[in-house]
């Protein structure tokens, strides 16, 4: 029987004993949305008839469009099902904080973590535990929650429960018997769950008399409202109208609304201990709301901030520039609004001899980009070429000086003395048969094996070091069809190390084409060059005169072809006189013409600087290609 929210505290006066914070985690498709708008539904916050798939995945797509604001954590009304019968049930209110998925933005997953006490660890059961199930697991362990493993979709025909239980059981080391099984489709097992969630979270603990402290875990730009921030209230409370103050910059702002989402958004007179909702205060940009900083009261306000701020670091950076040199101020001024929802997005103007003007944009990681990217291209309507992502190295000099490089193309010439990378240590699970492929796959890209577990009979999970230069490209797509799609891949930052990285250069008829400089490993650099060099020569079109092309690490030329000359008459074989025939040819060519860039006096088609974005791995698989 749903509850009806009755006697729901208001979320300036909730005691925080009935509070329970709690998030869910699990691998991509296991069913986080379906199961919480299963909540919405039980908890009445949504009606019946209002209910449609993904409740909450609704906004994400408005809120790119501007419209409305996706909820960051909903506020659900909840009584224990064995009070739901008596005239006076005990209405417990449980926020539930949403969570980045992806591996790019594992700060936001660790902050909205920080915000909770507890989370469901969510499962497919006809798939068991997946490299995004555990790596959201660890951070779960180490923000000391306490965990709620969940089997979900056994409804399936393909679900094996037993089976899985006693693996999710072994991973965290609990009793198979507290593996709680549910359909979020069907809604068997929701009610249970929520009823445990009540007993086993933890309320949050928090000092009420005291000045307020409340944590940001998430910070989004609505075109209406400004930047709506969402926290976590720890210590005291924060009313309406106050004056605030934003502990890492110091900066002070009017509270002009504060309030909860059920789900939509319900403005109230303040929040207090333990208290999840949102507020906002007219600032313009997320810059000024940053995920993990503490806000206090302006005056007498806290002294100590929460722990754990740090300004989001991009590990990425691409150079993008439009394929028409007029669309540059379009290009910025696109830039300057992205960034207005998104304060892990940096970018500074630069300049490419063969590019033009452009940007060089850094970015969190490879998914941050590729979004980036097409939302440039879809909402600003813009052609871009994007130059090869690469990550950032450190260049000790032999006289002391140390570089940092975000662009190959300014790696330092002169005495070079260490080149550091960074690295990450990355969690890859998969059939157990698949180990020979995927520790292959690890060795080419120069990895270094941690350690390697079975999770059950068949399934094993395998740790890496690797450099973040090899994962960024196209490993995850490599893992992917080497293991027939069935590995999942994690990865984390963990620092960096010396190795050694040349730059390798390439000379279109003499030219140094900055764009396709890269830098690789002094072992691949050769393999890297002719793979380059021939792909090259099969994509530039003949000119009126003979183009060399060439790869070189300084002045030592590694790699050659060349592209003969005679410009293609594409009307050679229109003999007479088919006009229409003709006409339609010259056309074609012009499409094509429009598309190429000019670099130096040769034409390159716009693939050519994608093409340098594929690799094969060991550096041999190009007869592939050419077949
Ligand atoms: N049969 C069945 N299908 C389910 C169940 N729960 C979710 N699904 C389906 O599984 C697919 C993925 O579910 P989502 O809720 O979108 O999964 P998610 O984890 O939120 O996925 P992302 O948002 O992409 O990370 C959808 O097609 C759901 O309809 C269930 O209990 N039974």
């Amino acid at each position: 029987m749903p509850a009806t929210p009755t006697n729901v505290p208001e979320p300036s006066r909730t005691d925080p004993a009935l509070i329970r914070n709690f998030c869910i985690i699990a691998h991509i498709d296991h069913g986080k949305s379906t199961l919480a708008d299963r909540m919405l539904q039980l908890t009445g916050v949504v009606e019946q008839r209002q209910m449609r798939a993904q409740y909450l995945d609704r906004m994400d797509i408005e809120r790119e469009r501007g419209i409305t604001i996706k909820s960051q954590a909903v506020r659900l009304p909840w009584a224990l099902t064995e009070d739901q019968a008596s005239p006076e049930p005990v209405t417990h209110v449980l926020n539930m904080i949403d969570t980045p998925g992806h591996v790019d933005f594992t700060y936001e997953v660790s902050r909205s973590l920080a915000a909770c006490e507890g989370c469901i660890l969510l499962v497919d059961a006809a798939q068991g535990i997946e490299a995004q199930t555990l790596a959201n697991l660890y951070l779960a362990m180490e923000h000391d929650l306490t965990i709620i493993p969940v089997l979900n979709k056994i409804d399936l025909p393909a679900a094996q429960p037993e089976k899985y239980a006693a693996e999710l059981a072994h991973l965290i080391g609990c009793d198979v018997s507290d593996v709680l099984k549910v359909s979020a489709k069907t809604g068997e097992g929701v009610d249970e769950l929520l009823d445990t969630v009540v007993r086993l979270v933890p309320p949050p603990v928090g000092v009420k008399d005291s000045p307020a402290r409340a944590m940001i875990f998430d910070s989004v730009y609505d075109a209406y409202r400004g930047v709506v921030t969402y926290v976590k209230v720890v210590d005291g409370t924060l009313n309406k109208r106050e004056r605030i103050r934003m502990m890492s910059t110091g900066a002070a702002h009017e509270l002009l609304e504060i309030g909860t989402n059920s789900p939509e958004m319900t403005s109230s007179d303040g929040l207090s201990v333990g208290e999840v909702g949102y507020l906002i205060t007219g600032v313009k940009d997320v810059r000024q709301s940053k995920v993990g900083d503490t806000i206090t009261q302006f005056t007498k306000g806290a002294e100590e901030p929460l722990g754990g701020y740090k300004d989001p670091k991009p590990m990425v950076f691409s150079g993008l520039y439009p394929l028409d040199g007029s669309d540059y101020p379009v290009l910025r001024e696109a830039l300057d609004k992205l960034q207005l929802n998104d304060a892990a997005l940096v970018y500074e103007p630069e300049t490419s001899a063969a590019l033009g003007f452009g940007f060089r944009v850094g970015f969190l990681g490879l998914l941050h980009l590729e979004v980036i990217r097409e939302r440039l291209e879809r909402e600003f309507n813009l052609d871009l070429i994007a130059t090869a992502p690469n990550v950032i190295y450190r260049v000790d000099m032999e006289d002391g000086a140390v570089h940092t490089v975000t662009n190959p193309s300014e790696f330092p010439a002169g005495k070079v003395d260490k080149v550091h990378e960074p690295v990450v240590r990355a969690t890859i699970l998969a059939p157990s048969e698949f180990i020979g492929a995927i520790m292959e796959l690890c060795q080419n890209r120069r990895g270094v094996l941690l350690g390697m577990d079975y999770l059950s009979e068949d399934r094993v999970e395998i740790r890496y070091t690797l450099p973040l230069a090899e994962v960024v490209f196209d490993f995850f797509d490599q893992l992917k069809s080497k293991t027939r799609g069935y590995a999942s891949l994690d990865y984390e930052p963990t620092g960096e190390q010396a190795s050694d990285l040349v730059k390798v250069d390439i000379l279109l008829h003499g030219d140094k084409v900055d764009a396709f400089s890269a830098i690789t490993h002094k072992d691949k650099a050769y393999a890297y060059g002719v793979r380059l060099v021939a792909k090259l020569r099969e994509l530039i079109p003949r000119q009126s005169f003979e183009v060399p092309i060439q790869a070189a690490i300084g002045s030592r030329v590694i790699a050659r072809e060349t592209v003969r000359a005679i410009r293609k008459d594409v009307l050679a074989k229109c003999y007479g006189g088919d006009i229409s025939r003709k006409r339609k040819l010259l056309e074609k060519q012009k499409e094509g013409k429009k598309r190429m860039k000019m670099v130096g006096s040769v034409e390159v088609p716009q693939e050519a600087f994608i093409a340098v974005l594929s690799s094969d791995d060991g550096g041999g698989g190009d007869a592939k290609g050419k077949k």
